[in-house]
């Protein structure tokens, strides 16, 4: 017999989404600067060491040069932009998920599931393109040897308008497009699928996930979303920092230019940094999430 799902709310989603990313954003924050800084870092010149040698390196370098507060850079940016973004993801992924089903109580299959996920990652560019835009700007400066252009996120917006108005806040749109509309589809969908496979294994269908469950479910999820982001979220990051000019067809200049210089393996630079983070980080995101909303569902019913 098919089990009744719970009926979708997506404002519950919303403001349970936004807590699930202000949970990422402190778990996973110090893990993306390192990510950040490896990809941007310039191409190796014969005979020159490179400015990170990798992870652990890229880790050591920033504390002893600038403190543990270096790791911790940008990230007012993400936690006011993050909580957003998330809540935006998880909306969209409720939307998403009442537009694909035929009735309010369908148990929705695999494809529904990524379908909803690619409505939630279109709707989440709209604010995930000037987010990232800031977030890279903001992690590159000073640890690459460049003068400090920005005292913070608001003063780092304020520049992009004034220079390059609206166009500018949105470089790299279609790269974020590029990553986030597979890696949301694939972050759901493995979310849900991994929830259910659990639920089934250990046969609690009664009580739901326990908490290490959740855990586990949203930091697989994170690890799937990454690995098939990845190759669009190096592109983002060098088109979004790089000096005016540099890429002026966006995506179709970066990507030749990606794969002329550092050959495909460019690609997936910043990879172990990503996967590091991508478990811990969205361990805690579906944490919150799951928390914050069975808080919604006691205290707002019928919201
Ligand atoms: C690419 C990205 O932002 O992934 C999010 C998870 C993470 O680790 O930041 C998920 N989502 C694309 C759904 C916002």
């Amino acid at each position: 017999m098919s089990e009744k799902a719970a009926p979708i709310s997506p404002l519950k989603n919303f403001l349970a989404g936004g807590f699930g990313g202000v949970c990422l954003v402190v778990v996973g924050h110090p893990l993306d600067t390192i990510k950040v800084r490896l990809q941007t870092q310039p191409a190796v010149v014969a005979g020159q060491p490179p400015i990170y040698k990798g992870t652990v390196d890229c880790f050591v370098k920033i504390v002893k040069n600038e403190g543990f507060k270096g790791l911790y850079k940008g990230m007012a940016a993400p936690v006011v932009g993050v909580a957003p973004i998330f809540a935006l993801s998880f909306f969209g992924y409720g939307v998403g998920k009442k537009l694909v089903a035929s009735h309010p109580d369908q148990q929705l299959g695999i494809h529904q599931l990524f379908v909803a996920g690619a409505i939630s990652g279109v709707m989440t560019t709209v604010v995930m393109t000037p987010g990232e835009r800031i977030k890279c700007l903001l992690q590159i400066q000073q640890g690459q040897g460049a003068a400090v252009k920005y005292a913070g996120p608001v003063d780092c917006a304020v520049k992009l308008m004034k220079e390059g108005g609206i166009k500018s806040m949105y470089k790299g749109t279609c790269a974020t497009l590029l990553r986030d509309v597979p890696a949301s589809s694939m972050y759901f969908m493995t979310y849900e699928t991994t929830k259910k496979a659990l639920v089934n294994l250990s046969g609690n269908s009664g009580t739901g996930l326990s908490p290490f469950q959740t855990l586990f479910a949203g930091g697989f999820a994170g690890i799937l979303n990454w690995a098939v982001a990845i190759p669009a979220d190096v592109m983002k990051s060098r088109l979004q920092t790089a000096p005016e000019g540099t890429y002026p067809r966006g995506v179709r200049d970066v990507f030749p230019a990606l794969l002329r210089e550092e050959g495909p393996k460019g690609f997936f630079k910043g990879i172990a940094p990503v996967m590091l983070r991508a478990f811990p980080a969205n361990a805690a995101c579906f944490m919150g999430f799951e928390v914050a909303l069975s808080f919604l569902n006691w205290a707002a019913p019928n919201l």
